[in-house]
């Protein structure tokens, strides 16, 4: 089965999240799924959950120390509480909303990659680049690998356009097959894709040469459609 993982973003309570992963744990459980599905609640989410140990529960973001004066920002001590080894790294909301710099990306890649942590690196291109073709398209990806150690070994990439998250519209598998064969080519690491998967194309894009699964957002935070998600892929390679 492909990677599956789903990114709350600022959805979900406490309480609803705790219902979310029991319901989540016990459908892996019962079906005897043995494949990584990823889930990335708020931070005031976090708890020890008790899960199977394939469903991994990450963080979308935290910040580059073990504790100290960061208004706002969780840290590693935070973090070790609840045992999450874990981090979204550079998603575009972070990057596009918040204003992180790929300095900050790289300074929190390289805190969290000597830790060990898995780390989800996120990459993607704005509409206006993506109209200037895939050579354009490549060079501004390829910018978010400014000083990235792509050969750190716990690293899994994510391929998420900007103008295809949130919006409904997904990239074409055209699109996704000729971006993932580009960073393929260059770093050998799982690439998953995210961008208006759906429950309905999320087997079609999980079917697309090079795509190792999918980072969804909207179409994951329903238990019931997130479980769809697994079931429309559980059975390919
Ligand atoms: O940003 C995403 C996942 O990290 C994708 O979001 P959507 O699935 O809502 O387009």
């Amino acid at each position: 089965m492909p990677i599956i993982a789903s990114n709350f973003k600022t959805n979900h309570t406490r309480k609803s999240t705790s219902l979310f992963i029991e319901k989540l744990n016990n459908y892996l459980q019962s079906n005897d799924i043995k494949d990584e599905v990823y889930v990335f609640p708020t931070s005031t989410s976090l708890d020890s959950f008790n899960t199977v140990s394939n469903l991994l529960l990450g963080v979308q973001n935290a910040y580059p120390a073990k504790n100290g004066s960061f208004t706002g920002e969780i840290g590693l001590e935070q973090l070790e509480e609840f045992d999450i080894k874990t981090i979204l790294i550079g998603h575009s909301e972070r990057r596009h909303i918040l204003g992180e710099t790929q300095e900050e990306i790289a300074k929190k890649y390289e805190f969290y990659k000597n830790l060990g942590f898995r780390i989800i690196y996120c990459i993607g291109e704005p509409l206006e680049i993506k109209n200037a073709g895939l050579e354009k398209t490549l060079e501004y990806i390829y910018e978010q690998f400014i000083d990235i150690d792509t050969n750190y070994s716990n690293l899994i990439l994510a391929y998420e356009p900007v103008w295809a998250i949130g919006t409904g519209v997904t990239a074409t598998n055209d699109d996704i097959g000729s971006v993932h064969k580009a960073i393929k080519e260059k770093i050998n690491k799982p690439l998953l894709y995210g961008g208006s998967v759906k429950v309905e194309n999320v087997k079609e894009i999980c079917k697309i040469e090079n795509v190792d699964g999918a980072l969804i957002g909207t179409a994951s935070w329903k238990i019931e459609d997130f479980i769809k998600i697994i079931e429309n892929t559980k059975d390919l390679k």
